[in-house]
């Protein structure tokens, strides 16, 4: 899934597809420093802050791995970036058509980005970390999907009528109850399963609690999605008839529900929430239906699907499944 996700970021944000998922399952060291660099990102939440500082400094430990595997990675995006200004060059005198990639919109002006801004240096970050907020995100939630869908038949019987009867013109807007099963997995199984955040001045949170400058904050939202007094009693159940409801205008069209972010905070909520919850739809339906299409998945019993404890909600044992064609 990481394979997949990583081509489908980088070909989003650079408009190069690194092709990690071809047959033959290449190895690319700057896919692999990728890796690196998270892990040490949430080593660097485990440790005081004193203790992965003095590291850094010193150039040992994870701090070290994560120095190799920062200079191969940055590497690689100047390198993206010194190709598309030449490429976005070239066509611009040729007069062909620009590509639609995040990078290309920002060197042409289109992302409203003010250009005086534009050093490597500031597009490298850029880079980074929308590659950084939409490869695993989007990795984990479609293994959690695979896996409730095939332990919920019932689910898949539906999804799969959906598919047959919406496929054709604006087909992913049209896939309702897909969608829903989507929120569904996110509400269980989010992503970013805790957020934290930390107060710059003394202020008073929405429920009335004082709290000083400099206070750090843990928000699950893990256990706000499985909480009865948001969710219901059925909280625990896989269930995405709980995001649709019927038009307002068509009492037989069933049209996705509005669900307050405060609520649903997968993606959080307010100034800073997520930029690219919409791609993420688009790129988790096209896969989920692609797939479901084609392929049945078989979960391999007494394989341990449990959650493992890190910034990003993965499988800490990966999924095992049988693939069978769908006759
Ligand atoms: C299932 C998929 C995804 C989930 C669950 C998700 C979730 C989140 C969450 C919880 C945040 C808030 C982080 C914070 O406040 O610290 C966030 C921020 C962000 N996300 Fe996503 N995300 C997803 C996919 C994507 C994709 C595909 C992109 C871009 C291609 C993206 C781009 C961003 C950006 C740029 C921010 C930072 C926004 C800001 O700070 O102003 N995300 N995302």
């Amino acid at each position: 899934m990481k394979r997949l996700t990583f081509d489908t970021i980088c070909s989003l944000v650079m408009g190069f597809d690194p092709k990690y998922l071809s047959i033959e399952l290449p190895s690319l060291p700057y896919a692999d420093a990728f890796d690196v660099i998270e892990q040490v990102i949430l080593y660097r939440h485990c440790v005081p802050t004193t203790v992965w500082k003095f590291q850094r400094w010193v150039g040992i430990g994870d701090e070290r791995k994560m120095r190799e595997a920062q200079e191969c990675f940055d590497g690689f995006l100047e390198e993206r970036i010194r190709v598309k200004k030449k490429d976005s060059f070239e066509k611009k005198e040729m007069e062909t058509v620009v590509d639609d990639d995040f990078l290309t919109m920002i060197l042409s002006g289109e992302a409203g980005i003010d250009q005086g801004k534009l050093t490597d240096g500031f597009l490298r970050d850029v880079m980074f970390n929308l590659l950084v907020a939409g490869r695993d995100t989007i990795a984990a939630a479609l293994s959690w999907f695979f896996w409730l869908v095939a332990k919920n038949p019932n689910v898949e019987e539906k999804i799969l009528k959906e598919l047959d009867q919406v496929m054709g013109k604006d087909e992913l807007n049209k896939m309702v109850y897909l969608h829903g099963a989507m929120c569904e997995t996110l509400r269980l199984y989010p992503s970013v399963p805790y957020e934290h955040k930390q107060s710059i001045e003394p202020d008073v949170l929405p429920s009335g609690h004082a709290i000083d400058g400099n206070t750090r904050i843990l928000l699950s939202i893990f256990s706000m999605g499985r909480m009865e007094e948001i969710w219901g009693s059925d909280w625990m159940d896989f269930k995405p008839e709980r995001w649709i409801s019927v038009g307002s205008t068509d009492e037989k069209k069933m049209v996705v529900s509005h669900v307050p972010a405060y609520k649903f905070a997968a993606f959080m909520a307010g100034p800073r929430t997520c930029l690219g919850r919409k791609i993420a739809f688009v790129q988790m339906k096209a896969v989920a239906s692609c797939v479901l299409c084609r392929f049945k998945f078989e979960v391999v019993d007494d394989h341990p699907v449990v959650p493992d404890a890190s910034i990003l909600m993965f499988m800490k044992y990966g999924l095992k499944v049988r693939v069978s064609n769908r006759a």
